[in-house]
This record gives structure tokens, sequence and C-alpha cells, in this order.
């Protein structure tokens, strides 16, 4: 049983007068007819919260009344219900319900709207006509003030079968829908990991087949141990699931023939975590048809695989130390100007491409906009002009889309036009996607605006939306509630002059309707016809039977126009939603061009160059720079440094993965496992696969190691790169081992977290990867370490190939280069003076032949004995430890 609704079951009291706090435990036939549809209800979603809409209020009874006090720190209080006695009850005001239900979504509660549907008035003493008007779960939130605007919001679905696996993903607010299979574990915890859901559907045998949702690190036996424990999962029955149910689904949604056309045909796993995921829309969101796009299929190695660990060591999101946003690398990038470009540029930092062709079309946009400085500079203004196309097309579609959700969406879509005309002559590809606007868009924009009056109230029952001359019905029922105003209005003035009292006064109440007030000194004077109605300290209140007709008239009215009003509304927001699918392309296309407009932007300002994508395995890179350390240190201090690696001089590898694995079973094989052989016979090479980087500590190495990987996936994506230039051959992985961190959540020691993340990355390295170490072997005794990173060096540089760059304090690592030619030395130099180091922060050829350790230790007052000591061990280690002449004597 899920925690969620554990966590809201209370037992009956041992105190007999003590409020009802279970739902189950209730004699029904003694509940109100209200309390007995309350029940029902309850019933139905035993797992969620429900809020259930009395009046002003939205009100919580029983258990979920106890959970919603403790986890809102609200009263709870208790309400005298039929023959049953007192039950526990707490509420929240109808017009907050949003912020309340965010709060209750976010502590990972599924919450159940029951609104009242029809207006006290109408239902005239019988029971308010009440429904379930929207289920709110974390995957599937469509409110503004729900959702973060510069990130998806993710629904995820996986279906595991063995090592095999299936996973779907879509984001309703936006529409976009994916699917995709696996064969190793492995890669759906990492595609998790980059798409961090909000909710995961798993298809489970539990019992109980309603929704089950699990909050993040909640367990449950029914929960496949292989999934990552940080998400909310929701545990979902086998059956839509299946093949055969999941696969009519996803046909029928999208009015197809076969799945072939949606690449997902051959991929059964694929189909059904799809199918599953539709069937939870269906049955959360009620009548509120959801518009998806059309489902895509992708494959992992469509794009550049970064793993989690790397994600994180890159800071690619949000920063190591703290988890914020500031610092990282989306932080450093981010100049969009739309919400949907915020997006995009997120999505794109974690998908990186692999494909040259893709990347250049980038690339040629940005260049485009970098030349032409007035293009760029209008084009931005505009974009800041243009809401949120792709959620405000998913709130009218899915009927939650207010007033003026559609008036922000008219004035977006009517700046497309005038984007259309700026891009009118320019020749990128992201931009000429901009210059046709579909028709139908201007149209509807013009549509919304002769509709809507100009700031509508956020209210869409309560009249005031539609302008005049729209609707014949509703002008004449306005024209009609507008005489008899007028009439009341006029009231004032004429029953003064009848009765000759001055301070008479007409009005309004909820209670009473129109009245009319007059100061109890003029009671006597009231006319004959006045009907006395409440009598308060200072005043007396009358009505006249001829008010009380003209009231009733005006309110009935009223009522008949608001409703008119919503229906003409609901009306127009149904077109909009009918047009979802054209209004999110040209949302895509935005999105798109202010990604690009933005790092064109960021090029100029930070002096970004566009890197050369060039075929083979080449990482060149002058005067390159981090691209968040950069920013962060006053203009000019930041000192450049180059790189160069992977030449094709050195392409001993195969041209592709598959032949290279070939190859290194086959040497495994020559070898029968034995140990690789130390001198390989690789040509010299300016350009080495493998860097050794050694330099004091605080000197730059880390600095300098990930801005070669934030270049590479900078350029991957698309953008200039923070360089003099650059060329760069396409990677397709970066793996990092940076720094050394106790796993405690899975005990695992720093050296053993370090050894699993060392044995990953030599298990799946190719040569086409990137592959950043810094520090290896530090978290055993120095000699285990230094054994370790040495070998792990040498396996890379003559087996794998992967352009490395391996930071270390074990400087005697630089030995290798004298045995592999492809392995260069290279330090981050100092300038010592007696008494202090300064960093110059420049990488340079050559290894450091001492480490500053001791000279730090110095420097931080360590006592002179000491210090003297330390050089004689040290002086000893060196003397025996010439590990590449050993070696050799071994062979
Ligand atoms: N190229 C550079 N230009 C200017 N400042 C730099 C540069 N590289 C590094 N720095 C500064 O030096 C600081 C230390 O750099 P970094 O953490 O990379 O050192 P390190 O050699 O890896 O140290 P340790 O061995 O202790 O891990 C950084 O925070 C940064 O502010």
């Amino acid at each position: 049983m899920s925690a969620s609704y554990s966590a809201s079951q209370t037992t009956q009291p041992s105190n007999p007068t003590a409020p009802h706090a279970d739902h189950r435990l209730v004699d029904r036939s003694k509940l109100t007819q209200m309390f007995q549809h309350y029940v029902d209800i309850k019933d139905k979603y035993p797992h969620a919260m429900l809020l259930y809409r009395v009046g002003d209020f939205f009100e919580c009874y029983f258990e979920d009344a106890v959970t919603l006090a403790q986890e809102l720190e609200l009263s709870l209080t208790s309400k005298l219900v039929g023959d049953v006695g007192r039950v526990a009850m707490s509420g929240v005001p109808h017009h907050a319900w949003e912020r309340h239900a965010t709060q209750l979504v976010e502590k990972g509660y599924a919450v159940v709207i029951c609104d009242q549907v029809e207006d006290a008035a109408e239902a005239a003493g019988r029971l308010v006509r009440r429904e379930v008007t929207r289920i709110l779960t974390p995957g599937t939130l469509l409110e503004e003030g729900m959702l973060k605007s510069s990130r998806n919001n993710y629904l995820a679905a996986v279906v595991i079968a063995g090592e095999h696996w299936g996973l779907a993903y879509a984001d309703i607010s936006t529409g976009e829908f994916l699917t995709t299979q696996g064969s190793n574990l492995e890669h759906l915890t990492q595609e998790l990991m980059r798409l961090q859901p909000a909710e995961v559907l798993v298809p489970t045998n539990a019992p109980d087949l309603r929704s089950l949702l699990l909050r993040a690190g909640e367990k449950s036996e029914h929960l496949p141990e292989c999934l990552p424990p940080s998400f909310c999962y929701c545990l979902r029955s086998q059956i839509p699931f299946s093949q055969a149910e999941a696969r009519a689904r996803l046909l029928q949604k999208f009015k197809v023939r076969s799945l072939e056309g949606l690449g997902c045909d051959q991929l059964p796993l694929a189909v059904r975590a799809a199918g599953g995921l539709l069937e939870y829309l269906e049955d959360t969101q009620k009548e509120n048809a959801i518009p998806l796009q059309l489902l895509r299929t992708y494959t992992l190695t469509d794009f550049l695989i970064v793993d989690y660990q790397t994600r994180r060591n890159l800071e690619i999101t949000q920063t190591v130390r703290d988890g914020s946003f500031v610092g990282s690398l989306l932080w450093a990038l981010d100049r969009t100007s739309t919400a949907m470009g915020s997006r995009a540029l997120r999505r794109w930092l974690l998908q990186p491409l692999l494909d040259v062709k893709g990347i250049r079309s980038r690339q040629d946009t940005i260049q485009e906009l970098v030349e032409n400085t007035t293009l760029r500079q209008e084009l931005r203004q505009l974009l800041r002009q243009i809401y949120d196309l792709e959620r405000l097309t998913g709130r009218a579609g899915s009927g939650t889309a207010h007033a003026r959700d559609l008036v922000a969406l008219a004035d977006s879509l009517s700046r497309l036009p005038e984007l259309s005309r700026l891009v009118a002559s320019a020749h990128s590809p992201f931009l000429k996607a901009l210059q046709k606007v579909p028709p139908v868009l201007e149209e509807l924009a013009q549509k919304i605006r002769a509709h809507l009056v100009e700031s509508p109230p956020i209210h869409i029952k309560e009249g005031g939306l539609i302008r005049s001359g729209i609707n014949t019905q509703l002008d004449e029922r306005r024209a009609t509630v507008e005489d008899d105003q007028k009439w009341i209005a006029n009231l004032e003035v004429d029953e003064r002059a009848k009765t000759g009292i001055p301070t008479l006064k007409v009005g309004f109440n909820k209670t009473f309707g129109y009245y009319i007030s007059i100061s109890r000194a003029k009671a006597d004077q009231v006319p004959s016809n006045y009907i006395r109605k409440q009598t308060l300290v200072n005043e007396e209140r009358y009505i006249t039977p001829e008010l009380k007709e003209r009231e009733a008239r005006i309110l009935t009215a009223r009522d008949d126009l608001n409703q008119l009003e919503y229906e003409i509304f609901v009306a127009l927001r149904e077109e909009v939603g009918g047009e979802a699918e054209v209004i999110r392309n040209i949302s895509r296309a935005v999105a798109a061009a202010d990604v690009l407009c933005g790092l064109a932007e960021l090029a100029v300002y930070q002096g970004y160059c566009r890197p050369e994508m060039v075929e083979g395995r080449e990482i060149n890179i002058v005067d390159g720079r981090h691209p968040v350390v950069e920013q962060s240190l006053p203009a000019g201090f930041f000192v450049p440094n180059s790189t160069s690696l992977g030449g094709e001089t050195n392409r001993r590898g195969a041209e592709n993965a598959e032949e290279e694995e070939e190859k290194g079973r086959k040497r495994q094989g020559e070898r029968g496992g034995k140990e690789s052989s130390l001198i390989p016979s690789l040509p010299d090479s300016p350009h080495p696969d493998l860097i050794i980087l050694t330099g004091p500590n605080a000197s730059g190495k880390s600095c300098y190691l990930r801005q070669v990987g934030l270049i590479q996936l900078m350029a991957q994506i698309g953008s200039f790169v923070p360089a003099g230039s650059a060329r760069l051959g396409v990677c397709d992985r970066i793996f990092t081992r940076v720094g050394a961190v106790d796993d405690l959540a899975t005990g695992q020691s720093t050296f053993m977290v370090e050894m699993n993340e060392t044995a990953n990355i030599l298990n799946h390295a190719t040569s086409r990867s990137l592959v950043l170490l810094d520090e290896i072997g530090r978290g055993t005794a120095t000699f285990d370490g230094l054994s370790i990173a040495w070998a792990v060096a040498e396996y890379i540089a003559t087996e794998i190939l992967a352009r490395t760059i391996f930071a270390t304090h074990y400087h005697e690592l630089n030995e290798l280069a004298s045995l592999l030619p492809n392995i260069a030395n290279y330090q981050v130099t100092v300038k010592e003076l007696a008494d202090q180091i300064i960093f110059l922060h420049q990488v340079q050829p050559g290894g450091a032949d001492k480490s500053y350790g001791i000279e730090a230790g110095r420097l931080a007052g360590l006592p002179k004995v000491v210090i003297a000591r330390a050089k004689q061990v040290m002086g000893q280690i060196e003397k025996h430890s010439k590990i590449a002449m050993g070696l050799q004597n071994l062979e």
C-alpha cells in the first residue's frame, strides 16, 4: 500500500467522541446525502487526496482532512454529519485550490478535484451536482502555477522484460510524446536520469489495481529493483501495458493503420510503454483530451551519450556543490528570450547531436545571427513578446485555459507574421523555418481578439469576457440587463425626490439582494409600499415589490448572460485546441530559433568561435576557456589554454566502434587474456590520444579538464565555443571520473565509487570517446593507487585509444610518455617565489618534475623538521621508483 495513502489513513480514535477519521468505518446509511456522495467518490480514489467543493471552499473529510491539515499546516476541525456524529474536516478557499494542490502534488500526493458543476441556486433545494473535474499527479500537471517554465515536466512509463526495456515519455503541457527501447538496464537508468521525470508509470501485479503513487525514495515490493529510487512511481495494472491493448490504443489515438509510420512497429516494449502511458492519461484526464503530438520513436545511440555521473561532474544543469542552477553550464549559456527556448536549450544540452549535418545547420544559423547584429537584436526583442505558446495551446486543448490564456496566445500568434517578415531574407535553416506562418494562425489570433475583451477576468463563469457585437443573443441579453441596471441606478434619485429623504440609498448584498436604506431617524417618513427587511443600529433596510421584480429579472438575465459568455468562450477554446498541432509545429521552430539566437548573442559577447566539425577523431582547441569559470571571473582574468588530442596519425583504431570492439576482442584472445603489451607500435604524434596533466593543487587541472569536455559538448549541440579556434571530431560519448565522494546512500566507499566509475569507462569507451579522468587511485594506499592509475592510463592509450586527459598528482605517471608515443605530458605552470607560489594557470608541454605537496605543507606552516624529514623520505621513494625502467626489465 502506498505511503501517500497510509499517511492519510488513520485508525478510528479510541476516544468515541473524537471525530471520525476513516471514511471506511462509518455507517453509510446514517450519512447525509452529500456525505454519501463524498464517500462514494473517496472509494473510487482511495490513494488520492480528495478535495470536495462545498460553497466557497474545497473541503477534505475523514483521513484526508487529517493529512491535509498536517501537510499544509492548516487547522483541523470537525463537522456534525447526520447521525454518525462528528467527522474530521479541513479545507482551503476555492480560489486558492491551485496553490494548495501544487503543494500536495510536490509532496507526492495525487489530488482529485471534485467540483460543483452547477450553481447552488440552480439546484433549488436538491443536492448540488458535483463531479470529478481534474486529477492531478506529479506527471500530469497543466496549470501554469504548477509548472516550472524553464523545464519540461515529464510523465514516463517503463516496461521491463529481463534485461530488455521499453520507455515512453510525454510532457502533457507541451505535447511531446516519445518512445524508445533498449537491451541494457543500465541505459534505462541513464535515460531516466536524463529525463528526470516527475512521475514514472510501472505495470505491476499488485493486488489493488488502482493507481498507487510511491513518493521519491519510497520502497515497494512491486517496484523493479533496477529503477532509481529518486523518482515518484505510480504502480499500474499490467493490462493496458499488454502488447495488444497498447498497440490498439496507439492506433486509435493517432488514427493510423499501422505503427510503422511511428517508427515503433518492431519495438514491442516501446509500444507497450507508450500504450500504458496513454491509458493513464485517459484515466486521469477524464474528458480533458490532451493534445499530444504524434508519437516519435528515438534511439539512444542517435545522440552523444553523456551519462549521469558525467552530466553531474560537468555541472550541465546544476552545480555539484549545492545543486544550484547558478554556476551550471545551462546558466552560463542561457540567453533565450522565451520559456519555450529555455526548455529547448536544456533538452539540447542533455541530448547533444552526433550528426555533423545537424550540428552544422545549427552553426549556420548562429553564424548568420552573429554576423547580422540588427537581425539578432530585433529577433530577440520580438521573441520576448512571445508567450509560452506550447503550454498555452496545451491548456486550450485540455480545456483548462482561461480567457487570459487565450488573449496571451492571440498576442503571441499575432507576433508570428512580424517574425516571418523579419527573417524574410534570412538564409540559414532555422530562420527559414519561420518564414511561413500558416494563415490559419493569423485568422485564429484575429478571432480571439475579436471575441475576447482586452483584459478579461480570471474566472470564466462570471461574465465580462466576450465583446459586444459577436453574438446577437448575447447583445440582446446585455441590453436588457443594462436597462434594468439603469433603472436601479435611477431609483435612488427618484426615491429621494419622492420621499424627500436626501440620505436615502440603494444598496446590494448577497443575502438580501437590492434594498433601499434609510437612516432610522427618517424611518417615519417611508412610503407605505416600502416593506421593511432588516433593522441595523442606525438604519432600516426596505424593499419594494417592483424592486424585487427587477432584481429577479436582472439576476436571471445575468446568469443567462454569464452562461452564454461561457459557452462562447468554450467554443473558442475548443477551436484553438483543434489547431494545437499547427501551433506547436511553429512553436518548436520559434523555440529553436530562440535557442540559436541566444547562443549567437552569447558568442558575440563572450567572443566564442565557430568550431570546425571534422570527420576524424581530432580535438584541436586553440586558446580554449572554461565557459562558466570565465564568466565568474573579471573580464580578461581567465587564462586560455590549448588542447590537441587524437590526431589522424594516431588512428590505429577502426572506423567505428563495432569494428573496434571486435579488434579489442581479438587482441584479448591473442594474448589469452594476458596483460597488454607495453610498447605498442604507434607512430610519434604531436596530437596524443592521452595527456597526463600534472600541477600543484588549485593550479587549474580540473578546470582545464572540464573545459575540454564542455567545449566538445557545446560544439555537439551546435553552439559556438569559448576558444580562439577549434577543429573537432564528433565524440560518441563523454566520460568523466572526477573528485571523490562517499556514496553514503549505497554504503560504498570513496574508493569503490571511484573504481566502479573507472570500470564503467574502461568497459564502454571507444576510440571515438572523450575520457576525462581527474585523480584516479587517491582513495587507497599510495602504491595501490599509483599502480592502478598507471595501468588504467596504459590500457586506455593502448587498447581503447579514447581521447583522454588524465589529471593526477602522481607525477610518476609522466614516465608513461617515454614508453607510449601517443601519451604526452602537460603541466599547469606555477611560479615559485621564496614564500609563495603564484598560479599562472597555463597549461604547457612537459610534466611537473616534482610534487608541490611538501611545498604546500611548508607554506601552511608545518614545522621545519617535519618538512625536512618529508623531503628525505621523498628522496628515498624517488630513488626506488623508476617504474618505467623496472617494468621494462620485467619484459
Ligand atoms: N585557466 C584559468 N584561468 C584563470 N583562473 C583559473 C584557470 N584555471 C583555474 N583557475 C582558477 O583556479 C581555481 C582552481 O582550479 P582547479 O580546481 O582546476 O585546480 P586543480 O589543479 O584541479 O586543484 P586540485 O588539484 O586541488 O584539485 C579555480 O577555481 C579557478 O578559479
